[in-house]
Protein backbone atom coordinates (compact mmCIF):
# COMPACT_ATOMS: atom_id res chain seq x y z
CA UNK A 1 0.00 0.00 0.00
CA UNK A 2 1.20 3.39 -0.96
CA UNK A 3 2.67 5.50 1.76
CA UNK A 4 0.37 8.25 1.11
CA UNK A 5 -2.91 5.91 0.07
CA UNK A 6 -6.57 8.12 1.14
CA UNK A 7 -9.33 6.28 2.03
CA UNK A 8 -12.68 5.97 0.90
CA UNK A 9 -14.21 5.81 3.91
CA UNK A 10 -16.28 2.77 4.61
CA UNK A 11 -20.26 3.77 4.86
CA UNK A 12 -19.69 1.39 7.73
CA UNK A 13 -18.14 3.74 9.70
CA UNK A 14 -19.17 7.12 8.36
CA UNK A 15 -22.41 6.97 5.76
CA UNK A 16 -22.23 10.59 5.84
CA UNK A 17 -26.00 12.21 5.55
CA UNK A 18 -27.20 11.31 2.57
CA UNK A 19 -27.50 8.35 0.08
CA UNK A 20 -24.67 8.00 -2.73
CA UNK A 21 -24.03 6.80 -6.17
CA UNK A 22 -21.78 3.73 -5.55
CA UNK A 23 -22.41 2.41 -2.11
CA UNK A 24 -24.16 0.17 -0.32
CA UNK A 25 -27.47 1.31 1.32
CA UNK A 26 -29.98 -1.50 3.48
CA UNK A 27 -33.87 -1.20 1.55
CA UNK A 28 -35.40 -2.10 4.57
CA UNK A 29 -39.35 -3.39 3.45
CA UNK A 30 -39.96 -4.07 7.42
CA UNK A 31 -38.10 -5.04 10.02
CA UNK A 32 -37.30 -8.31 9.31
CA UNK A 33 -37.02 -8.10 5.36
CA UNK A 34 -33.89 -6.30 4.76
CA UNK A 35 -32.54 -5.61 1.14
CA UNK A 36 -28.52 -4.70 0.75
CA UNK A 37 -28.03 -2.63 -2.48
CA UNK A 38 -25.28 -0.91 -4.17
CA UNK A 39 -26.48 1.94 -5.10
CA UNK A 40 -25.76 2.85 -9.43
CA UNK A 41 -26.53 5.81 -11.85
CA UNK A 42 -27.82 4.83 -14.91
CA UNK A 43 -26.73 6.24 -18.31
CA UNK A 44 -29.90 4.61 -19.67
CA UNK A 45 -32.36 1.98 -19.63
CA UNK A 46 -31.28 -0.99 -17.99
CA UNK A 47 -32.47 -4.45 -18.43
CA UNK A 48 -35.48 -3.37 -20.03
CA UNK A 49 -36.50 -0.96 -17.74
CA UNK A 50 -36.21 2.93 -18.82
CA UNK A 51 -35.68 4.48 -15.68
CA UNK A 52 -32.53 2.33 -15.41
CA UNK A 53 -31.64 0.50 -12.71
CA UNK A 54 -34.71 -0.90 -10.82
CA UNK A 55 -35.38 -3.03 -7.09
CA UNK A 56 -37.81 -4.72 -7.31
CA UNK A 57 -39.87 -5.36 -4.41
CA UNK A 58 -43.30 -7.08 -2.91
CA UNK A 59 -43.72 -3.23 -1.92
CA UNK A 60 -43.45 -2.14 -5.66
CA UNK A 61 -40.73 -0.95 -8.05
CA UNK A 62 -37.72 1.89 -6.80
CA UNK A 63 -35.86 2.99 -9.68
CA UNK A 64 -32.03 3.70 -8.25
CA UNK A 65 -32.81 7.32 -9.69
CA UNK A 66 -34.82 7.89 -6.65
CA UNK A 67 -33.11 6.49 -4.17
CA UNK A 68 -29.84 8.45 -4.64
CA UNK A 69 -29.30 11.47 -2.96
CA UNK A 70 -31.70 11.44 -0.39
CA UNK A 71 -31.20 11.49 3.43
CA UNK A 72 -30.70 7.90 5.28
CA UNK A 73 -33.47 7.44 6.68
CA UNK A 74 -35.96 8.39 4.48
CA UNK A 75 -38.91 6.80 3.23
CA UNK A 76 -39.46 6.36 -0.53
CA UNK A 77 -42.11 6.10 -2.46
CA UNK A 78 -42.65 3.63 -5.52
CA UNK A 79 -42.88 4.15 -9.03
CA UNK A 80 -44.87 3.07 -11.86
CA UNK A 81 -41.94 1.93 -13.93
CA UNK A 82 -41.80 1.51 -18.15
CA UNK A 83 -40.97 -1.73 -19.05
CA UNK A 84 -41.53 -1.17 -22.56
CA UNK A 85 -38.92 -1.50 -25.30
CA UNK A 86 -38.04 2.44 -25.01
CA UNK A 87 -33.82 2.50 -24.76
CA UNK A 88 -33.55 -0.41 -26.53
CA UNK A 89 -31.94 -0.21 -30.01
CA UNK A 90 -34.17 -0.77 -33.07
CA UNK A 91 -33.12 -3.90 -35.18
CA UNK A 92 -31.98 -3.02 -38.88
CA UNK A 93 -33.29 -5.08 -41.29
CA UNK A 94 -30.49 -7.30 -42.83
CA UNK A 95 -28.88 -5.04 -45.55
CA UNK A 96 -30.38 -1.78 -44.31
CA UNK A 97 -27.52 0.83 -44.66
CA UNK A 98 -27.41 2.79 -41.38
CA UNK A 99 -27.71 6.65 -41.08
CA UNK A 100 -25.62 7.83 -38.79
CA UNK A 101 -28.26 10.99 -37.26
CA UNK A 102 -30.65 8.36 -36.55
CA UNK A 103 -28.09 5.82 -34.97
CA UNK A 104 -26.87 9.62 -32.64
CA UNK A 105 -30.68 9.67 -32.01
CA UNK A 106 -30.98 6.26 -30.90
CA UNK A 107 -28.37 6.57 -28.47
CA UNK A 108 -28.76 9.55 -27.18
CA UNK A 109 -32.50 7.77 -26.43
CA UNK A 110 -30.81 5.15 -24.87
CA UNK A 111 -28.21 7.22 -22.45
CA UNK A 112 -31.46 9.74 -21.09
CA UNK A 113 -33.12 8.01 -18.20
CA UNK A 114 -37.36 8.30 -17.69
CA UNK A 115 -38.07 10.05 -14.84
CA UNK A 116 -39.95 7.66 -12.37
CA UNK A 117 -43.35 8.62 -12.21
CA UNK A 118 -44.94 7.80 -8.09
CA UNK A 119 -47.00 5.15 -8.09
CA UNK A 120 -50.00 4.93 -5.95
CA UNK A 121 -49.04 2.70 -3.41
CA UNK A 122 -45.82 1.00 -1.71
CA UNK A 123 -42.51 2.66 -0.25
CA UNK A 124 -39.40 1.41 1.56
CA UNK A 125 -37.04 2.83 3.93
CA UNK A 126 -33.66 3.69 2.79
CA UNK A 127 -30.75 3.14 5.37
CA UNK A 128 -27.20 3.18 6.05
CA UNK A 129 -25.33 0.17 5.95
CA UNK A 130 -24.29 -0.93 9.64
CA UNK A 131 -23.17 -4.60 10.80
CA UNK A 132 -26.31 -5.19 12.77
CA UNK A 133 -28.12 -4.56 9.46
CA UNK A 134 -25.55 -6.26 7.36
CA UNK A 135 -25.93 -9.02 9.50
CA UNK A 136 -29.57 -9.20 8.87
CA UNK A 137 -28.87 -8.48 5.09
CA UNK A 138 -26.31 -10.37 4.05
CA UNK A 139 -25.80 -13.40 1.01
CA UNK A 140 -25.26 -16.34 3.65
CA UNK A 141 -22.14 -18.67 2.36
CA UNK A 142 -22.56 -20.49 5.44
CA UNK A 143 -23.98 -20.28 9.06
CA UNK A 144 -23.50 -16.65 10.66
CA UNK A 145 -22.41 -15.52 13.80
CA UNK A 146 -25.80 -13.03 15.02
CA UNK A 147 -25.69 -9.56 16.84
CA UNK A 148 -26.49 -10.83 20.39
CA UNK A 149 -23.61 -13.18 19.93
CA UNK A 150 -20.50 -10.99 18.53
CA UNK A 151 -21.86 -8.18 20.96
CA UNK A 152 -20.81 -10.12 23.55
CA UNK A 153 -18.11 -11.89 22.89
CA UNK A 154 -16.52 -8.95 21.44
CA UNK A 155 -17.03 -7.40 24.86
CA UNK A 156 -15.34 -10.11 26.39
CA UNK A 157 -12.29 -10.15 24.13
CA UNK A 158 -11.81 -6.92 24.72
CA UNK A 159 -12.24 -5.53 21.18
CA UNK A 160 -11.98 -1.56 21.04
CA UNK A 161 -10.91 1.18 19.20
CA UNK A 162 -6.86 -0.05 17.96
CA UNK A 163 -6.74 -4.05 19.22
CA UNK A 164 -5.57 -6.12 16.53
CA UNK A 165 -7.96 -9.25 15.87
CA UNK A 166 -7.21 -12.49 14.67
CA UNK A 167 -10.34 -14.22 13.04
CA UNK A 168 -11.10 -18.05 11.44
CA UNK A 169 -12.81 -18.67 9.46
CA UNK A 170 -14.01 -15.45 7.81
CA UNK A 171 -17.51 -17.54 6.22
CA UNK A 172 -19.83 -14.87 4.94
CA UNK A 173 -18.32 -12.03 6.95
CA UNK A 174 -20.80 -11.07 9.47
CA UNK A 175 -18.39 -11.30 12.66
CA UNK A 176 -15.66 -9.37 10.24
CA UNK A 177 -17.74 -6.55 9.75
CA UNK A 178 -18.74 -6.39 13.55
CA UNK A 179 -14.76 -6.28 14.52
CA UNK A 180 -13.70 -4.18 12.00
CA UNK A 181 -16.05 -1.68 13.39
CA UNK A 182 -15.15 -2.42 17.12
CA UNK A 183 -11.61 -1.91 16.11
CA UNK A 184 -11.42 1.21 14.44
CA UNK A 185 -8.96 4.44 15.25
CA UNK A 186 -8.54 5.39 11.88
CA UNK A 187 -6.93 4.08 8.16
CA UNK A 188 -3.19 3.03 8.20
CA UNK A 189 -1.06 5.69 6.43
CA UNK A 190 1.39 2.41 5.49
CA UNK A 191 1.64 -1.15 6.40
CA UNK A 192 4.04 -0.15 8.86
CA UNK A 193 1.46 2.12 10.98
CA UNK A 194 -0.06 0.53 13.88
CA UNK A 195 -3.70 0.80 14.02
CA UNK A 196 -7.06 -1.44 15.14
CA UNK A 197 -7.08 -4.31 12.47
CA UNK A 198 -8.82 -7.23 11.67
CA UNK A 199 -6.81 -10.40 10.22
CA UNK A 200 -9.39 -12.55 9.09
CA UNK A 201 -8.53 -16.33 7.38
CA UNK A 202 -10.27 -18.34 5.10
CA UNK A 203 -9.89 -21.64 2.99
CA UNK A 204 -12.43 -22.08 1.20
CA UNK A 205 -11.28 -20.06 -1.83
CA UNK A 206 -14.95 -19.05 -3.43
CA UNK A 207 -15.83 -17.87 -0.04
CA UNK A 208 -12.68 -16.10 0.12
CA UNK A 209 -12.78 -14.43 -3.23
CA UNK A 210 -16.48 -13.52 -2.36
CA UNK A 211 -15.36 -12.18 0.82
CA UNK A 212 -12.27 -10.23 -0.68
CA UNK A 213 -14.39 -8.59 -3.01
CA UNK A 214 -17.14 -7.65 -0.15
CA UNK A 215 -14.59 -5.95 2.04
CA UNK A 216 -13.39 -3.39 -1.06
CA UNK A 217 -16.86 -2.46 -2.00
CA UNK A 218 -17.51 -1.87 1.38
CA UNK A 219 -14.30 0.41 1.67
CA UNK A 220 -12.96 -2.16 4.12
CA UNK A 221 -9.42 -2.60 2.89
CA UNK A 222 -6.77 -1.29 5.27
CA UNK A 223 -8.78 -2.30 8.16
CA UNK A 224 -9.40 -6.45 7.25
CA UNK A 225 -6.61 -8.29 6.30
CA UNK A 226 -8.03 -11.20 4.18
CA UNK A 227 -5.51 -14.68 3.51
CA UNK A 228 -6.46 -17.45 1.87
CA UNK A 229 -5.39 -20.16 4.68
CA UNK A 230 -5.75 -23.26 6.25
CA UNK A 231 -5.55 -22.12 9.66
CA UNK A 232 -4.87 -25.71 11.41
CA UNK A 233 -2.08 -26.56 8.96
CA UNK A 234 -0.47 -23.20 8.63
CA UNK A 235 -1.35 -20.85 11.63
CA UNK A 236 -1.68 -17.37 11.73
CA UNK A 237 1.07 -15.09 10.52
CA UNK A 238 1.12 -12.90 7.57
CA UNK A 239 3.94 -12.70 4.88
CA UNK A 240 5.73 -14.04 7.70
CA UNK A 241 4.95 -11.32 9.78
CA UNK A 242 3.01 -11.40 13.24
CA UNK A 243 -0.32 -9.79 13.35
CA UNK A 244 0.56 -8.65 17.25
CA UNK A 245 -3.12 -9.49 17.96
CA UNK A 246 -4.20 -9.17 21.27
CA UNK A 247 -8.14 -11.01 20.90
CA UNK A 248 -8.73 -13.93 18.73
CA UNK A 249 -12.14 -15.10 17.57
CA UNK A 250 -12.35 -18.87 16.02
CA UNK A 251 -15.48 -20.02 14.77
CA UNK A 252 -14.26 -23.10 13.09
CA UNK A 253 -15.19 -26.80 13.33
CA UNK A 254 -11.57 -27.81 15.41
CA UNK A 255 -10.40 -25.21 17.29
CA UNK A 256 -8.55 -26.97 18.69
CA UNK A 257 -6.19 -27.66 15.82
CA UNK A 258 -5.77 -23.70 15.90
CA UNK A 259 -4.58 -23.41 19.26
CA UNK A 260 -1.03 -24.46 18.96
CA UNK A 261 -0.59 -21.99 16.53
CA UNK A 262 -1.67 -19.17 18.81
CA UNK A 263 0.62 -19.50 21.35
CA UNK A 264 3.73 -17.36 23.18
CA UNK A 265 6.80 -20.49 22.32
CA UNK A 266 6.62 -22.96 19.22
CA UNK A 267 6.64 -26.33 19.94
CA UNK A 268 8.96 -27.85 22.04
CA UNK A 269 11.14 -29.45 20.09
CA UNK A 270 14.97 -31.38 20.79
CA UNK A 271 16.47 -30.32 17.05
CA UNK A 272 17.81 -27.19 16.75
CA UNK A 273 16.83 -24.67 14.35
CA UNK A 274 17.89 -25.64 10.56
CA UNK A 275 20.42 -23.14 8.95
CA UNK A 276 18.42 -20.23 7.37
CA UNK A 277 15.05 -21.61 8.96
CA UNK A 278 13.35 -18.92 10.73
CA UNK A 279 12.84 -18.71 14.26
CA UNK A 280 9.57 -20.00 15.49
CA UNK A 281 7.15 -16.16 15.53
CA UNK A 282 3.86 -16.06 17.64
CA UNK A 283 1.14 -14.17 15.69
CA UNK A 284 0.52 -12.76 19.69
CA UNK A 285 1.30 -9.11 20.87
CA UNK A 286 4.35 -9.43 23.27
CA UNK A 287 3.46 -7.08 25.86
CA UNK A 288 -0.47 -7.64 26.49
CA UNK A 289 -2.36 -10.76 27.84
CA UNK A 290 -4.35 -12.39 24.31
CA UNK A 291 -8.51 -12.85 25.07
CA UNK A 292 -10.05 -15.75 22.73
CA UNK A 293 -13.04 -17.07 22.48
CA UNK A 294 -13.95 -19.93 20.33
CA UNK A 295 -17.41 -20.81 19.11
CA UNK A 296 -18.75 -24.26 18.79
CA UNK A 297 -21.98 -25.86 18.05
CA UNK A 298 -21.82 -28.96 19.98
CA UNK A 299 -20.66 -29.77 23.54
CA UNK A 300 -18.05 -32.28 22.22
CA UNK A 301 -16.33 -29.74 20.55
CA UNK A 302 -15.63 -27.72 23.48
CA UNK A 303 -14.61 -30.52 25.92
CA UNK A 304 -11.86 -30.98 23.23
CA UNK A 305 -11.27 -27.19 22.99
CA UNK A 306 -11.01 -26.78 26.62
CA UNK A 307 -8.32 -29.54 27.06
CA UNK A 308 -6.01 -28.17 24.71
CA UNK A 309 -6.36 -24.59 26.07
CA UNK A 310 -5.21 -26.25 29.42
CA UNK A 311 -2.47 -28.06 28.03
CA UNK A 312 -1.06 -24.95 26.38
CA UNK A 313 -1.47 -22.59 29.32
CA UNK A 314 -4.76 -20.80 28.70
CA UNK A 315 -5.94 -19.49 32.05
CA UNK A 316 -9.72 -18.44 33.33
CA UNK A 317 -11.35 -20.55 31.05
CA UNK A 318 -15.18 -20.36 31.17
CA UNK A 319 -18.12 -21.67 28.84
CA UNK A 320 -21.07 -19.58 28.04
CA UNK A 321 -24.19 -19.88 26.11
CA UNK A 322 -26.19 -17.00 25.25
CA UNK A 323 -30.25 -17.37 25.43
CA UNK A 324 -31.20 -14.53 23.69
CA UNK A 325 -34.99 -13.94 24.43
CA UNK A 326 -37.53 -11.08 22.12
CA UNK A 327 -39.22 -9.68 24.78
CA UNK A 328 -42.51 -8.03 23.18
CA UNK A 329 -43.53 -4.50 24.93
CA UNK A 330 -47.35 -3.30 24.38
CA UNK A 331 -50.22 -1.74 26.61
CA UNK A 332 -53.51 -4.07 27.21
CA UNK A 333 -55.99 -1.23 26.66
CA UNK A 334 -59.19 -2.55 28.03
CA UNK A 335 -62.21 -0.36 28.03
CA UNK A 336 -65.21 0.85 25.96
CA UNK A 337 -63.94 4.62 25.77
CA UNK A 338 -60.41 3.47 24.05
CA UNK A 339 -60.48 4.53 20.60
CA UNK A 340 -60.97 1.99 17.72
CA UNK A 341 -57.81 0.61 16.71
CA UNK A 342 -55.91 -2.44 16.43
CA UNK A 343 -54.46 -3.99 19.41
CA UNK A 344 -57.51 -2.48 21.40
CA UNK A 345 -60.21 -4.61 23.07
CA UNK A 346 -63.74 -2.90 23.19
CA UNK A 347 -64.78 -4.81 26.20
CA UNK A 348 -66.05 -3.42 29.09
CA UNK A 349 -63.40 -3.05 31.60
CA UNK A 350 -64.89 -3.67 34.85
CA UNK A 351 -68.70 -3.75 35.59
CA UNK A 352 -69.54 -0.03 36.35
CA UNK A 353 -68.43 0.78 32.91
CA UNK A 354 -70.85 -2.03 31.71
CA UNK A 355 -73.55 -0.49 33.40
CA UNK A 356 -72.71 3.00 32.78
CA UNK A 357 -72.58 1.78 29.10
CA UNK A 358 -75.80 0.17 28.99
CA UNK A 359 -77.27 3.41 30.82
CA UNK A 360 -75.99 5.12 28.34
CA UNK A 361 -77.55 2.54 25.08
CA UNK A 362 -81.33 2.59 27.20
CA UNK A 363 -80.66 6.73 27.16
CA UNK A 364 -79.81 7.24 23.53
CA UNK A 365 -82.64 4.30 22.81
CA UNK A 366 -85.25 6.68 23.88
CA UNK A 367 -83.67 10.18 22.44
CA UNK A 368 -84.40 8.20 19.59
CA UNK A 369 -87.28 7.13 20.10
CA UNK A 370 -88.56 10.66 20.73
CA UNK A 371 -86.41 12.38 17.71
CA UNK A 372 -85.94 9.42 15.58
CA UNK A 373 -82.36 10.86 15.78
CA UNK A 374 -79.48 8.46 13.84
CA UNK A 375 -77.17 7.94 16.56
CA UNK A 376 -74.83 10.77 15.77
CA UNK A 377 -74.03 11.70 19.24
CA UNK A 378 -72.45 8.43 19.80
CA UNK A 379 -70.25 9.32 23.11
CA UNK A 380 -67.55 6.39 22.21
CA UNK A 381 -64.87 8.10 21.18
CA UNK A 382 -63.52 6.72 17.40
CA UNK A 383 -59.46 7.05 16.15
CA UNK A 384 -60.96 10.57 14.39
CA UNK A 385 -61.29 11.98 18.21
CA UNK A 386 -57.49 11.83 18.56
CA UNK A 387 -56.13 15.47 18.67
CA UNK A 388 -52.91 16.37 17.16
CA UNK A 389 -50.91 15.74 20.45
CA UNK A 390 -52.94 12.07 20.45
CA UNK A 391 -54.98 12.98 23.59
CA UNK A 392 -58.44 11.68 23.60
CA UNK A 393 -61.15 13.76 24.99
CA UNK A 394 -62.70 11.92 28.17
CA UNK A 395 -66.48 10.86 28.12
CA UNK A 396 -68.33 13.58 28.99
CA UNK A 397 -65.80 15.83 29.49
CA UNK A 398 -66.77 17.95 26.17
CA UNK A 399 -63.37 17.85 25.14
CA UNK A 400 -62.10 20.08 28.54
CA UNK A 401 -59.91 16.98 30.11
CA UNK A 402 -58.02 14.48 28.09
CA UNK A 403 -56.15 11.52 28.54
CA UNK A 404 -52.78 9.88 26.80
CA UNK A 405 -53.76 7.00 24.81
CA UNK A 406 -50.18 6.09 24.65
CA UNK A 407 -50.55 5.70 28.70
CA UNK A 408 -53.77 3.84 28.65
CA UNK A 409 -53.99 0.52 30.18
CA UNK A 410 -51.40 -2.10 31.80
CA UNK A 411 -47.52 -1.82 30.42
CA UNK A 412 -47.00 -6.10 29.45
CA UNK A 413 -43.48 -7.52 28.70
CA UNK A 414 -44.39 -10.67 26.97
CA UNK A 415 -41.18 -12.98 26.46
CA UNK A 416 -41.28 -15.46 23.36
CA UNK A 417 -42.69 -18.71 25.20
CA UNK A 418 -39.13 -20.81 24.37
CA UNK A 419 -36.19 -19.74 23.55
CA UNK A 420 -35.40 -20.89 19.89
CA UNK A 421 -31.65 -19.33 19.63
CA UNK A 422 -29.01 -21.72 20.51
CA UNK A 423 -26.17 -21.15 18.17
CA UNK A 424 -23.43 -21.76 19.71
CA UNK A 425 -21.50 -22.56 23.12
CA UNK A 426 -18.81 -19.66 23.44
CA UNK A 427 -15.36 -20.35 25.06
CA UNK A 428 -13.33 -17.92 26.85
CA UNK A 429 -10.31 -17.90 27.99
CA UNK A 430 -7.11 -15.50 28.70
CA UNK A 431 -2.91 -16.07 27.44
CA UNK A 432 -1.37 -14.21 29.81
CA UNK A 433 1.54 -12.35 28.51
CA UNK A 434 5.31 -13.41 29.19
CA UNK A 435 6.97 -12.17 32.22
CA UNK A 436 11.03 -12.53 33.02
CA UNK A 437 12.65 -11.82 36.47
CA UNK A 438 14.51 -9.00 35.41
CA UNK A 439 11.07 -7.32 33.99
CA UNK A 440 9.76 -8.75 37.36
CA UNK A 441 12.86 -6.61 39.25
CA UNK A 442 12.62 -3.42 37.15
CA UNK A 443 8.45 -3.56 37.93
CA UNK A 444 8.88 -3.51 41.48
CA UNK A 445 11.92 -1.10 41.48
CA UNK A 446 9.46 1.06 39.85
CA UNK A 447 6.56 0.81 41.79
CA UNK A 448 7.73 -0.75 45.14
CA UNK A 449 5.06 -2.44 47.07
CA UNK A 450 4.18 -4.58 50.40
CA UNK A 451 4.37 -2.92 53.66
CA UNK A 452 2.89 0.20 52.61
CA UNK A 453 -0.80 -0.18 53.56
CA UNK A 454 -0.46 2.26 56.63
CA UNK A 455 0.79 4.85 54.39
CA UNK A 456 -1.86 4.55 51.47
CA UNK A 457 -4.80 6.48 52.77
CA UNK A 458 -3.41 8.51 55.28
CA UNK A 459 -4.53 12.05 54.53
CA UNK A 460 -1.33 13.38 56.51
CA UNK A 461 2.14 14.14 54.89
CA UNK A 462 3.59 13.85 57.89
CA UNK A 463 2.39 10.51 58.62
CA UNK A 464 3.34 9.87 55.55
CA UNK A 465 6.66 10.54 56.26
CA UNK A 466 7.67 9.24 59.49
CA UNK A 467 5.88 5.72 58.07
CA UNK A 468 8.22 5.82 55.40
CA UNK A 469 11.27 6.03 57.51
CA UNK A 470 9.92 3.37 59.20
CA UNK A 471 9.74 1.11 56.77
CA UNK A 472 12.98 2.05 54.78
CA UNK A 473 14.68 1.59 58.21
CA UNK A 474 15.18 5.39 59.80
CA UNK A 475 15.97 5.26 63.17
CA UNK A 476 15.82 9.34 63.65
CA UNK A 477 14.23 9.32 67.21
CA UNK A 478 12.94 13.29 66.13
CA UNK A 479 10.83 10.99 63.62
CA UNK A 480 9.79 8.66 66.49
CA UNK A 481 8.44 11.35 68.79
CA UNK A 482 6.40 12.45 65.97
CA UNK A 483 4.88 9.15 64.89
CA UNK A 484 3.58 9.22 68.94
CA UNK A 485 1.59 12.44 67.81
CA UNK A 486 0.71 11.34 64.12
CA UNK A 487 -0.90 8.29 66.31
CA UNK A 488 -3.45 10.44 67.99
CA UNK A 489 -3.69 12.57 64.87
CA UNK A 490 -4.67 9.23 62.47
CA UNK A 491 -7.07 8.00 65.46
CA UNK A 492 -9.00 11.40 65.37
CA UNK A 493 -8.99 10.99 61.66
CA UNK A 494 -10.64 7.75 62.17
CA UNK A 495 -13.50 8.81 64.41
CA UNK A 496 -14.06 11.92 61.90
CA UNK A 497 -14.07 9.48 58.81
CA UNK A 498 -16.58 6.62 60.60
C1 LIG B 1 -19.28 -20.99 10.36
S1 LIG B 1 -18.28 -20.28 9.17
C2 LIG B 1 -17.77 -18.75 9.85
C3 LIG B 1 -18.85 -17.71 9.81
C4 LIG B 1 -18.36 -16.34 10.20
N1 LIG B 1 -17.89 -16.32 11.56
C5 LIG B 1 -19.48 -15.31 10.03
O1 LIG B 1 -19.87 -14.67 11.02
O2 LIG B 1 -19.93 -15.11 8.90
C6 LIG B 1 -16.81 -21.24 9.31
C7 LIG B 1 -15.81 -20.92 8.22
O3 LIG B 1 -14.56 -21.48 8.57
C8 LIG B 1 -13.93 -21.91 7.40
N2 LIG B 1 -12.89 -22.88 7.80
C9 LIG B 1 -13.10 -24.15 8.22
N3 LIG B 1 -11.91 -24.74 8.49
C10 LIG B 1 -10.95 -23.81 8.24
C11 LIG B 1 -9.53 -23.82 8.31
N4 LIG B 1 -8.86 -24.90 8.69
N5 LIG B 1 -8.85 -22.70 7.98
C12 LIG B 1 -9.52 -21.59 7.60
N6 LIG B 1 -10.87 -21.53 7.49
C13 LIG B 1 -11.57 -22.63 7.79
C14 LIG B 1 -15.07 -22.48 6.58
O4 LIG B 1 -14.73 -22.52 5.20
C15 LIG B 1 -16.20 -21.53 6.88
O5 LIG B 1 -16.29 -20.53 5.91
Amino acid sequence: MAADTIHKVSPFLDPGPHTKSGTLAIVALSRDNLIPVYLQDSKGAHDGYAEGVVVNTRYGSFPHSTLINVPWGSQVRASNVDTGSRGRKRKRPEGEVGDAEEDAKDDAAANAIKQAATASSGFVHILPPTPELWTASLPHRTQVVYTPDYSYVLHRIRARPGTRIIEAGSGSGSFTHASARAVYNGYPKDDGERKGKVFSFEYHETRFEKMKNEISGHGLDGLVRLTHRDVYKDGFLVDGESPEAESIFLDLPAPWQALPHLSRRGPDTEEPIAGGEKPWVSPLNPKKSAYICTFSPCIEQVTKTVSAMRRLGWVNIEMVEIANRKLQVFRDRIGLHIPTERGANLTPANVAEAVARLAEIEERFRDHNKTSGSGENSSTPTAMDVDTNGDVPAEGSNGSSTYKIWKEGRLITKGEPEVKTHTSYLVFAVLPREWTAEEEAAAFARWPCGGEEKVIGSRDKQARRIEKQRIHGGKDKDAKKKAKTVGKVESNDEQALS
